[in-house]
């Protein structure tokens, strides 16, 4: 029974067609006390337009810290089995699907399954052996990497206290004036009380000019204490936005690159962009929330000390008006979720559709481009503006609830003057402190939005911050004479093998040629030979004796250049893309240029100091191609990767490659990309294909 409640509060249901396998997953995650977002567990698996394979859920899991075993069984191991298991079937004879086979029930003779399309069911014996055709399965057990909510949830904590950590002294300063204003703030309606009960019926001048000139120094006083901690608050927020931009960025920069290739640029952005909201609420929080939580209790002191019965109304009340509005509190965390991921994908689209200006204009395709933004920017709007229905419920809720409220106060107040217990002055003093109460009551309750929003973001950034960064430890090696790669095996996550027993060695003064048609790896071989991707099998050693997978990635790469496809520029000049750094080494740069590069520079307008604009845009592609080899000799790498390295270039400019070639071969090692034998064949002195793996293995 216990069991069913948990498995009922843990399983979801699919939001797309793709997801079955990920929701299987997510709600086994959840059910194992963890907590992972379907877009981290898309991504860990492979999943793609056709959805996922068995593979890539296993993979992710694994990954995940499951202990994960991808096995095939019958209905009579399934029901010993005992454990949750997430089965691969095929409905209706043709659709694959995956479901979560829970338990299976004596007394109903049935199994428990939960359908990502449909829910959860009982399916009898018969039918859940008629659709679990291929008989596979995957079996899960938490294992020790398995991070549980409570684990996640410590190092949320910490990795928070450790941001707001410098701020600390600020925090108590903002807290402690703010304490101290909203105490200044009560005194208009304490005077007002003393005058209309007091001093003006009895004619007392000398103590009317007192008190006016005292209250004149505390409202003084209030003004300068507001000021002060508004100075303190933006000197708060400006350390801190600062910190934690930084931190967010420089954690971003190290991930693996791996990570960036599937993800798209509007998502860092936003993402970027959240440090601003956490911001606002920590400002919210020690500002307004903290003289509101003083306001509510220094109010109800005073109401106690007026008139105690009133101030029993309203500690009754108070808790009403929240749990109102907490009930709303996980509407609100989803509508703001959606919010920020239609958000992303609205960045995306500007970003994607500027860049791709030149294809939308060369094909005429403004209409298709409006429209596809029409699409995700309406999304977006009918998720903000579902977000705002949600908040103008709550504001509905609080505000009728909170009048009623101040109706009640004032009726049992004016009830007080009617039979005497209280006075004039004390009605005036209550509906003053009342209203304050009120207002402060409402900010409180409604605290809760920004506080969710905040809440999501941190959760989005702190996603993002977890992730394991680049392995940077290793060994460190002066030289490279050698590399052999040995039966090396790669596959994209969830994906068929792409590389095969590759086996090829690389070695000082040779120029080997890696040919191969389009989309067989040859790329993603280099990104390898970087290690920016990990083998599935094999090995790489180095100069004999060393494994690359325990080189120091540090080490390796400032020991290895490269000149890719395509060619990445900077906003800044010509000079500064090329060293990369902020100063330059003029024996380094003199080395460039006496390889022959002399003739493009003169040819720049404004030589080293022409512009390179927004991602090159002012130089032509062979222009852009001969500076990023210049960037990659500059460097003075000991391993030359060259992936497709004259594509762009017209013949005189590849005959000029091809001398330069041979001119600095001998000091290095250097690998050729290609899919033209022709174009490569008199540089080369060895040369491997890569073929496609012809039967594509899944498992
Ligand atoms: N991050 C990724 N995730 C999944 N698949 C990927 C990823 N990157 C590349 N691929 C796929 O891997 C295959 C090989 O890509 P790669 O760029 O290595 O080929 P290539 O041989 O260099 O092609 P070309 O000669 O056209 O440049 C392609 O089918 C590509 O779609």
């Amino acid at each position: 029974m216990k069991k069913n409640k948990l498995i009922q509060k843990t399983f979801s249901l699919q939001k797309d067609l793709t997801d079955c396998g990920v929701s299987c997953l997510q709600s086994l995650v959840k059910y194992y006390d963890g907590n992972i977002s379907l877009e981290t567990l898309r991504e860990k698996s492979g999943t793609g337009k056709t959805g996922t394979t068995l593979l890539g859920l296993y993979q992710c899991a694994t990954e995940i810290g499951f202990e994960a075993e991808g096995c095939e069984g019958d209905i009579d191991t399934l029901i010993k089995h005992g454990a949750p298991v997430i089965l691969h079937v095929i409905i209706d004879q043709k659709y694959e699907h995956y479901v979560i086979c829970y338990s299976f029930n004596d007394k109903n003779n049935q199994f428990y399954i939960g359908d990502p399309a449909k829910g959860l069911e009982y399916w009898k014996k018969e039918y859940l052996n008629e659709v679990w055709v291929s008989k596979t399965c995957l079996t899960l057990k938490p294992a020790l990497l398995f991070e549980t909510n409570t684990v996640i949830e410590k190092k949320k904590k910490v990795w928070l206290k450790h941001l707001i950590k410098e701020d600390q002294e600020a925090i108590y300063t903002i807290i402690i004036l703010g304490f101290i204003f909203t105490l200044l703030g009560m005194s208009m309606s304490v005077f007002s009380q003393k005058l209309i009960d007091d001093i003006l019926p009895k004619q007392k001048i000398h103590l009317l000019l007192l008190s006016i000139s005292f209250l004149g120094f505390l409202l003084f006083a209030r003004i300068g204490i507001q000021a002060l901690r508004e100075l303190y608050n933006i000197k708060q927020s400006r350390s801190f936005n600062e910190r934690i931009n930084k931190q967010f960025y420089s954690s971003l920069l190290h991930l693996p690159k791996i990570f960036f290739d599937t993800r798209k640029i509007g998502d860092f952005v936003a993402r970027l962009n959240d440090t601003q909201r956490i911001q606002t609420v920590i400002k919210q929080l020690i500002t307004n929330t903290v003289v509101d939580t003083l306001g509510v209790l220094i109010s109800i002191g005073f109401l106690f000390a007026y008139a105690w019965k009133l101030a029993v109304v309203c500690i009754i009340i108070s808790p009403i008006v929240f749990l109102i509005l907490f009930s709303f509190n996980k509407k609100i965390i989803e509508a703001q979720s959606n919010v920020m991921q239609s958000y992303s994908a609205r960045e995306s689209n500007y970003i994607d559709s500027i860049k791709g200006i030149d294809v939308i204009k060369a094909f005429s395709k403004q209409y298709l481009f409006e429209k596809r933004n029409e699409a995700v920017f309406s999304l977006y709007q009918r998720r903000v503006f579902e977000l705002g229905k949600l908040n103008l419920t709550i504001s509905l809720y609080s505000g009728a609830a909170l009048v009623v409220f101040l109706l009640l106060i004032i009726g049992l107040s004016s009830y007080g003057v009617l039979n005497g217990t209280i006075k004039i002055g004390e009605l005036t003093a209550i509906i003053g402190i009342s209203s304050s109460l009120l207002s402060s009551i409402t900010n409180l309750a409604l605290i809760t939005i920004p506080l969710q929003e905040a809440r999501v973001a941190f959760n989005r950034m702190f996603e993002y911050s977890s992730l394991k960064k680049e392995e940077t430890e290793g060994k460190e090696i002066k030289n490279i004479d050698s590399i052999d790669v040995i039966n090396i095996d790669f596959r994209f996550n969830g994906r068929s093998r792409l590389l095969h027993r590759i086996t090829l060695s690389l070695e000082q003064g040779k120029v080997t040629c890696v040919l191969g048609e389009s989309g067989c790896g040859k790329t993603t071989f280099t990104e390898i030979l970087q290690k920016n991707y990990s083998p599935e099998n094999g090995a790489i050693i180095i100069n004999n004796n060393i494994n690359l997978k325990d080189i120091s990635i540090q080490a390796w790469r400032s020991l290895t250049g490269v000149v890719p496809q395509n060619i990445q520029l900077f906003n800044g000049n010509i000079l500064e893309n090329i060293i990369l750094s902020e100063e330059v080494n003029e024996h380094k740069l003199q080395k460039v240029i006496s390889l022959g590069f002399d003739a493009f520079i003169d040819s720049l307008p404004q030589g080293f100091f022409t512009l390179a604009g927004e991602e090159g845009i002012n130089l032509s592609g062979g222009q852009k191609q001969l500076l990023g080899w210049m960037r990659a000799l500059y460097h003075d790498p000991q391993f030359l990767i060259l992936d497709e390295p004259t594509s762009s270039l017209d013949k005189e400019n590849r005959m000029f490659i091809c001398k330069l070639i041979e001119k600095i071969k001998s000091e290095k090692i250097i690998m050729i990309i290609s899919h033209h034998l022709e174009e490569v064949k008199e540089m080369c002195d060895d040369m491997i294909i890569i073929n496609k793996p012809k039967v594509p293995d899944l498992g």
